[in-house]
């Protein structure tokens, strides 16, 4: 039986750190492990342009724990009042990896996302003429589509027509959940990739409503039914490089969670590896992990890949049940199963 594997140091293409307290207490989990990560522009008020990136940017590297080192890679917040030049501008300079689309209403802090696509088509054109990445949350909003349709929905509705019209527009449907985003990712030929999550590799739809309601798996979008799991399982431990991992690691607090009307965020930094260990085992692909965690996100972003390393060995890992921030506790993701994989030192 393997009892060590080391790979190129992981990078997290979908990552939300927050920012004062709550940036200060979950950014040390993600760099213990990670060498870079996509981070989501969703704050209140959200990252929109190049200066708030800036600004973001330099809070990020303010609170990065001295001797630890780690690369925030920006985005920005898609709006309908998004300049294409001020988002050609923040790419020419190095600042943003990526712009992330939003629509209305569809999740954490998105009231100031798209509702009229066609209001952003020269953002689209001036991206797709200079290889600047589109990060989705693909979701439709309408309420009168089921909240398990709404992805599958979304690809037809919106990202299709939007894929269509602007083909050379590169474009990341993140954290998805069904086998329909797989299918519609396997069916491109070009620009378009996924991400795909630790927890949503863990957990179907039962995990968050049989036996009692569960906030702390709920999240956007929402878990679906075990084949669609498995169908994320499938495309994760293939080996094809269009799935890569972008954990969504969304903190929030305990009191923001469990309420009549809780936050939508599962918060995986802290034991990520050691679940992607365990699932890729259990597949029999353990030496496709470090494609999934290290190589295709970089090749798909066109960047180079890590050269550090990191060593997981096959020891049980221990970590906190909960994170204490300076906003309250965060509760740390459970897997609900034996996990066998720790990284070393
Ligand atoms: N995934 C989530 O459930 N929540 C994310 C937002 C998001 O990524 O959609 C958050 O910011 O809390
Ligand atoms: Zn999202
Ligand atoms: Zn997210």
């Amino acid at each position: 039986m393997t009892q060590t594997l080391t790979i190129r140091r992981p990078d997290d293409w979908h990552l939300h750190l927050r920012d004062g307290a709550m940036l200060q207490a979950v950014l040390p989990q993600t760099a213990a492990h990670f060498a870079r990560a996509i981070i989501m522009p969703n704050l209140v008020p959200p990252v929109v342009t190049g200066s708030d990136a800036t600004a973001y940017r330099e809070r990020i590297m303010a609170a990065l724990p001295e001797g630890m080192d780690f690369t925030p890679l920006m985005t920005l917040y898609l709006t309908e009042d998004t300049d294409p030049e001020d988002v050609a501008a923040a790419h020419a300079s190095g600042l943003v990896t990526a712009v992330k689309l939003y629509p209305s209403g569809a999740t954490t802090n998105s009231a100031s996302g798209v509702k009229d696509f066609s209001r952003v088509a020269r953002v689209f054109e001036k991206m797709a003429e200079i290889g600047l990445t589109l990060c989705t949350h693909g979701e439709v909003t309408d309420a009168n589509v089921d909240i398990f349709d709404r992805e599958a929905v979304f690809i037809d509705r919106v990202l299709d027509p939007i894929r269509r019209d602007h083909p050379d527009l590169r474009v990341v449907m993140e954290h998805i959940t069904t086998a329909d985003a797989v299918d519609y990712v396997k069916a491109s030929e070009k620009n378009l990739a996924a991400t795909i999550t630790t927890h949503h590799l863990v957990i179907n739809r039962n995990h968050i409503l049989a036996g009692g309601i569960r906030p702390h798996y709920y999240c956007l979008p929402v878990a679906k039914r075990e084949t669609h799991r498995l169908a994320l399982r499938a495309a994760a431990t293939s080996g094809d490089p269009r799935f890569f991992l972008g954990t969504d690691s969304a903190p929030h607090t305990d009191a923001n969670k469990l309420l009549p009307c809780g936050c939508a965020g599962c918060f995986t930094a802290t034991n990520t590896l050691s679940i992607l260990a365990e699932v890729f085992e259990q597949e029999g692909a353990l030496d496709r992990l470090e494609g999934f965690t290290s190589l295709y996100g970089p090749a798909y972003y066109g960047l180079p890949v890590n050269e550090e390393t990191i060593t997981l060995t096959r020891t049980p890992p221990s970590y906190p049940d909960h994170i204490d921030t300076g906003d309250g506790p965060v509760t740390v993701f459970d897997p609900q199963m034996p996990l066998h994989w720790s990284v070393a030192g």
